[in-house]
This record gives C-alpha cells, structure tokens and sequence, in this order.
C-alpha cells in the first residue's frame, strides 16, 4: 500500500503538522477510551465494567490490542473516580504481561477520554489506535490491519462494513413523532465505521489540540482528522467488532464469545 495515499492537502499548512512520511516501522501504542457510563445499555455498572462471559468487557477489549504483534503499549482511559478499580481488574484477569498497560483518568466526553489518553503516551510512539472498550470482540486481524494501513503512510486509518439498512436523512423530531425525510443517501456510498481507528500520532495529536466540539463533543476521531482537512482512509472492518451499545448488542456479544470459546479460538 505505500505511496497510494494522497500527501497531506494545503489546507493542512496552517498547522503544526509536517508532511514528512512515517517512518518505516513507527512504535504503535493503543488508547482505549473506557470512561463511559453505559446509559442506553441500562442501570448498573460503568458499561466497560460490566461482564461479558464472566470478564470485564474491558478486559476483553485491552486483550484484543495487546494481542496485535505491532501495539506495544495499552493506555486504557478509565472513569476518574475508577482509576485504582481498573487497575486492580486489569491486574487479576490474566492479561499477558509481555506489554505495558497504563491507565488514566477519563473526561466527561468521548473526546476527552481520548485527549487525556493521548496525552499519557510518550513521544516516542508514532502512531496511535483509539479503540472503544465497547468493542470487546474485534478481532486482532482488524486491529494489524489498521495498523499496518497507518504504518505504511495513512494518516488516518477507520475500519468500516457496507450497512446493512437503508438510511433515510430526517429532521429530528421528538421521539415517537413523524419525522419528515429529506434525503435516502445512496447506501453503496455509506459505511458504518468502527475502532480500532489508527492515526499518525501528530495528526491525532493536532486534531484533539484544535477541534473542539460542543455538547456531548465528536464522537469519531476521524471525523475530527477530516475537520483538519486530511485525508482519512477506510479498510474493511468485521462484523465482530461490532459495539456493545444497548442490551440486544450484550446479548450477541454473549453468543459471540461462547462460539469462540467451544471453538477454543479465544
Ligand atoms: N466520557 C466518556 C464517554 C465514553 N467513553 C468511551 O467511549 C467509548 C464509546 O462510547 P459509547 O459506546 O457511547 O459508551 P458510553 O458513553 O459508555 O455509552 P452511553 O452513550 O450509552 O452512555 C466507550 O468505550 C466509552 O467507555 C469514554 O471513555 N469517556
Ligand atoms: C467511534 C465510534 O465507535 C465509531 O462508530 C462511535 O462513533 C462512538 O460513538 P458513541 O456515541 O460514543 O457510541
């Protein structure tokens, strides 16, 4: 793939990025935003907290990173007042020691997990996956996939399927009101994007220091890569990286686990 990437466009110049390529095999570290309370999953425990055949669903997240040959450090970004618990979990649950797990206190966005997990990666790593703890069954193909994308000269790098569905574009109504549509984009055009999302650490770096957001802030890193006008680039995502995100989604990822497990594949 090298060399089939576009060179960083004029609109990024204004900003502190160099359009120098990546080095030949940048260190990768990963960041795994798991601050998230989990409210459309349903009352209990922080979603990244709850069990997932028996084990943290975070605990299955940060295996699955550590088992990519190219990640060498896991920064986990936890809830502020969970830090010492996730420390703890992390600690009990059999995680391979070969790599470095670093956890840190989370914010009160997605965003701003991710600004504080960035933060807590030493310079010397040049390229950056942020990985949702709610997606505790990606598989490690996945995760090399992007990583090898993004050492191979992308700057931003989003795993994503064809949908499944038709989308209709609404105006937002109130809920269970009629909502007008105004468009049925052509869904051979669509996809729907998931994590390990992979970025050239300064362009991650430069989008979390320049793009702010309102409200509940960005909720795709990408998305914020191409607010800076870069490019970003999609490779085949899995099925199985799907995100744990209301309490249909525990109950396949349940299923998907215990197909893994008789299989003795995980
Ligand atoms: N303040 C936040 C909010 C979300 N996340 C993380 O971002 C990932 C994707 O977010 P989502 O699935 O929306 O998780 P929650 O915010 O926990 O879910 P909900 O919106 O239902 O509360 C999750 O791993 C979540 O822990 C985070 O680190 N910090
Ligand atoms: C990053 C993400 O998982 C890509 O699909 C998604 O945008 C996270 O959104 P959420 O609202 O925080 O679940």
């Amino acid at each position: 793939m090298p060399g089939t990437f576009e060179a960083i466009p004029n609109s990024a110049k204004d900003t502190n990025l160099t359009t120098s390529p990546t080095p030949a095999t940048p260190a990768v570290a990963a960041v795994i935003p798991a601050a998230g309370r989990g409210v459309r999953l349903g009352p209990g425990a922080p979603k990244a907290l709850r069990a997932l055949g028996g084990v943290p669903i975070l605990v299955h997240a940060v295996r699955a990173l550590i088992q990519a040959r190219a990640v060498s450090l896991v920064v986990v970004v936890a809830p502020a007042d969970g830090v010492a618990e996730v420390r703890a979990l992390l600690d009990s649950n059999g995680l391979p020691e070969s790599k470095e797990i670093t956890v840190v206190a989370g914010g009160d966005s997605r965003q701003e997990s991710v600004r504080l997990g960035l933060a807590a990666v030493p310079d010397d790593f040049g390229v950056v996956l942020v990985h949702d703890a709610a997606r505790p069954l990606v598989p490690v193909e996945t995760v090399d996939a992007v990583a090898a994308a993004v050492r191979a000269g992308a700057p931003a790098v989003v795993p994503a399927l064809p949908l499944a569905d038709t989308v209709k574009e609404v105006v937002p109504g109130a809920a269970g009101d009629p909502e007008p549509v105004v468009a049925t984009p052509e869904r051979a055009r669509l996809r729907a994007v998931q994590t390990p999302q992979g970025f050239r650490r300064d362009v991650l770096a430069e989008a979390h220091r320049t793009i702010t957001a309102e409200g509940e802030g960005a909720t795709d890193d990408a998305g914020m890569v191409e607010q800076l006008g870069l490019p970003v680039v999609v490779v085949p995502g899995h099925e199985e990286a799907f995100k744990v995100t209301r309490p249909l989604d525990l109950v396949l990822a349940e299923a998907v686990l215990a197909r893994r497990r008789a299989a003795d594949v995980y």
